[in-house]
């Protein structure tokens, strides 16, 4: 007898739940509400891209994930839920720099410590204890190397990081967030203050880092999301307008609204 197909719903049931799940969420600052119902599933391995106009909520949303808006005073979730591989990151039980070290950050103007390039890369591993040099050793090696540094860098490792490049000390802070092994790689506009041929070597690192993590990135640059995501969730006013892979949303997108967003005749 031969087996029954697998229906799709079986299907959907085995596959890996998405890594990141926001559920009916808003979120305020203050009194002022800068999410509005927001529901988004962040596949594993995979860059997300969060676009729209300039002050609809892509940073506030990007920054839901790892519960950095709780250093805004007044700034919380109103409804709804975040789920990061199924856990409820507004628990009571959850401990902040763990959620950090699963949740890491790049932020758009680089930011390195004023330390050694080594010393920035181990930093992580040194908060959550760790002190065995040859894994501090392997992990920077790693990281930079996933962030197309090592070559670069490997004789001087004990120089000071400030005086890279931008581009160096940008792909060093994605070293230094990568170096602890997050499960999710947050991105906030990191090509912004780059150069050209630096922003080309972020794109170009971004299809790997998403073999070993996963990225969602809020970019200005609809081009930059249409060459490095898979999947891009356009806001408008706060609210998530569409969500679909990149390809699907830019060249046939659902809304009138995401439409003429990308024909640049915003009314
Ligand atoms: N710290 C804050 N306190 C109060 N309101 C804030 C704060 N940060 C952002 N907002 C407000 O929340 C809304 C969304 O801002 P947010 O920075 O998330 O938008 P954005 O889409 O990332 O904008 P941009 O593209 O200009 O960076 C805006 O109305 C903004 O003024």
């Amino acid at each position: 007898m031969t087996a029954p197909l697998m229906t799709p719903a079986a299907a959907s049931q085995s596959s890996p739940p998405p890594v990141v799940q926001v559920r009916d969420m808003d979120f305020s600052y203050g009194t002022s509400v800068a999410l509005h119902d927001i529901n988004l599933s962040v596949e594993y391995h995979r860059v997300t891209a969060l676009i729209g106009p300039s002050g609809c909520g892509k940073s506030t949303l990007l920054r839901c994930i790892n519960r950095m808006n709780d250093r805004v005073t007044g700034a919380r979730v109103t409804k709804g839920e975040v789920l990061v591989k199924g856990k409820n990151i507004h628990d009571a039980d959850v401990d902040l720099t763990q959620l950090r070290k699963q949740v890491g950050m790049v932020f758009q103007k680089s930011n390195p410590f004023p330390k050694s390039i080594y010393e920035n890369v181990a930093y992580g591993l040194r908060i959550h204890g760790e002190k065995n040099k040859s894994v501090l050793d392997e992990a920077v090696e790693r990281s930079l190397t996933h962030a197309a540094l090592w070559e670069e860098l490997k004789d001087r490792l004990h120089a000071n990081a400030l005086a890279l490049s931008g581009g160096q000390q940008q792909r060093l802070c994605i070293a230094r967030a990568i170096a602890t092994v997050p499960d999710v790689l947050l991105m906030d506009e990191p090509c912004s203050a780059l150069d050209p041929i630096s922003t080309l070597k972020i794109e170009e690192l971004m299809h790997q880092l998403a073999k070993e993590f996963t990225v969602v990135i809020v970019t200005h640059n609809m081009q930059q999301a249409v060459r490095v995501s898979d999947y891009t969730a356009f806001l408008h006013l706060g609210k998530l307008v569409e969500f679909a892979p990149t390809e699907e949303l830019f060249t046939n997108p659902r809304e009138r609204l995401t439409e003429s967003y990308l024909r640049g005749t915003f009314s």
